[in-house]
């Protein structure tokens, strides 16, 4: 007789076992070297803690849909501040603004906490999870990058793209309800190659799944391994389905940005001195400056092309499919920035330029509206320096502290009605005497999103584009959506819509 088991047990089993003997070895060491630690954490309220598996057992029946309200849950019932314990690793939970200011607005705590390590794999050192001194250099190196200038020149291809997109979506049945997410991943995939690396992908045309699909097994799999110690260990998790898959995942990753950086590096050998006089890519900024700066090697280059592929369109994706949600349930405004729109393109001749941006005033506060309810990034996380004093309680330095971006967003004393939707608390006379760490969508201080410029303007054309074409209804409703998080806050079900023509 055979005994089936589904991947989940089978992974569940596997990790069990050798979890429970992997951690009893090292229990009596690591109690040895935290119980001064151990001492202030448990002073902060929190969940009952186990030994060797601390709070983390409260996980081991949360399906991956429902983490996220799990913990959100944990928030509400802690206000502001909590303490858990993934294994023998504190955490401390905040969310609130004060406690945001206290971690962000200093260049002390910039080093990311240990949990960005199930990155590295992907990421290696790349800007997101480097620190120190190569964290400074590879900063300094990559801002120009984003020079206004080049975001100028940016334009053109975005708008370019959201063209395309539009054809694309015309091209569809009429009246249909379609998943309408998996078109602005191709479509923002297809920008930040073009944009940031010079590379024509067109995957709205061909449908790059490979790299997308790896995108979510890579993603899920390094959410797991963050709160499940029973997956930390490598050995244990590269025996389990999820770790096969895992690799799998990051060998397609690897290979994508490899045959990226090689195309490149081909066209570039063929430019003649007046092509290659045209604007640099960010792409060509790490090929050149590799000529002469010896500590940028290959694998640098592919670090950073991983990191910028992944934070360049997924963040951005979930920030566009949010607020087509959002207009989608809320016609009225969906039709206000519909004249919006229309009157910017009255008399306006060829692509969108930063003239016409100016003129979406309402589109941007819908943006950040969105970026309120639905920050792409809910959990920002830092491993701090040096002990801090935070809500009456000593947090030791080396201590990793989540910081619940979602939670702040909703802050009821600086958000009346926070989970209604309402681009016009955004209006100048509205935010001007806001808490400066209630509104923090890109992070903030020396961490903060290097791209936050540029995902604005994209996500302002790709939108202006879509909602000029078309009526847009959401299927789902703010009650029926489950927002998920495996690094970036996405709704599980993706974006379901119907979508009627406008008459231009
Ligand atoms: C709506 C879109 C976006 C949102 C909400 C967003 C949000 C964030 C947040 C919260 C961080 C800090 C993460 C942390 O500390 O763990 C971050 C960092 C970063 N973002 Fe974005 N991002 C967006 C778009 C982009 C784009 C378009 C790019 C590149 C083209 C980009 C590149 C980066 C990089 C490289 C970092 C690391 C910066 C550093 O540590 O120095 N992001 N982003």
């Amino acid at each position: 007789m055979y005994i089936v088991l589904s991947c989940n047990t089978y992974d569940f089993l596997i990790s069990g076992i050798f979890g429970i003997c992997f951690l009893s070895l090292f229990y009596y060491f690591l109690t040895k070297t935290t119980n001064q630690v151990e001492t202030y954490i448990d002073k902060i309220p929190g969940p009952f803690k186990l030994p060797l598996i601390g709070t983390a057992y409260a996980l081991l029946f949360v399906k991956r849909e429902d983490f996220f309200k799990f913990m959100l849950k944990r928030c509400e019932r802690y206000s502001g501040i909590f303490r858990s314990w993934v294994g023998s690793t504190p955490h401390v939970n905040l969310s609130k603004p004060e406690y945001a200011e206290i971690i962000l607005n200093n260049s002390i705590h910039i080093d990311k906490s240990t949990a960005y390590d199930y990155l590295k794999p992907w990421l290696g050192e790349g800007l997101l999870t480097s620190t120190g001194r190569r964290w400074q250099n590879r900063r300094k190196l990559l801002t120009p990058s984003f020079h206004f200038r080049l975001l100028d020149d940016s334009l053109k291809i975005f708008d370019a793209k959201a063209q395309t997109l539009i054809q694309t979506l015309h091209a569809l049945p009429a009246a249909e309800v379609f998943d309408m997410y998996p078109y602005i991943t191709h479509c923002s995939l297809d920008i930040i190659c073009k944009a940031a690396m010079g590379i024509e992908l067109d995957s709205m045309n061909s449908q790059n799944e490979r790299y997308v699909d790896a995108i979510y097994t890579q993603t899920d799999a390094i959410l797991q391994r963050m709160i499940k110690p029973w997956f930390q260990p490598n050995f244990i998790f590269n025996l389990t389905q999820k770790g096969k898959r895992y690799h799998h995942s990051l060998s397609v990753l690897h290979e994508f940005t490899t045959r990226i950086i090689s195309e490149r590096r081909r066209q570039i050998s063929k430019m003649t001195n007046e092509t290659s006089a045209e604007k640099k890519t960010f792409l060509d900024i790490l090929i050149e400056a590799s000529k002469t700066d010896f500590t940028l090697c290959d694998d640098d280059i592919r670090q950073e092309v991983n990191t910028f592929l992944f934070e360049g369109h997924d963040t951005l994706t979930a920030a566009i499919c949010w607020c087509i949600f959002l207009l989608g349930n809320n016609l009225d405004i969906q039709d206000r920035v519909y004249e919006e729109i229309e009157n910017a393109f009255l008399n306006h001749e060829g692509p969108i330029d930063m003239e016409f941006m100016g003129k979406l005033r309402l589109l941007e506060r819908c943006i950040k509206e969105t970026l309120r309810l639905y920050p792409s990034v809910p959990i920002v996380a830092r491993r701090l320096q040096k002990d801090i004093d935070i809500g009456g309680y000593v947090i030791p330095a080396s201590t990793t502290v989540n910081l619940y971006v979602y939670v702040i967003h909703r802050d009821p004393r600086y958000y009346s009605n926070p989970e209604v939707f309402n681009p016009d608390r955004f209006l100048p006379e509205n935010i001007r005497d806001k808490h400066h760490y209630v509104y923090i969508p890109f992070s903030a201080g020396p961490r903060n999103c290097i791209g936050q410029k540029y995902a604005m303007m994209e996500a302002k054309v790709i939108l202006a584009y879509i909602l000029r074409n078309f009526k847009i209804k959401a299927v789902e409703t703010k009650k029926t959506v489950r927002p998920v998080i495996d690094l970036i806050l996405r709704p599980l079900n993706g974006l379901p819509v119907s979508i009627e023509p406008r008459n231009l």
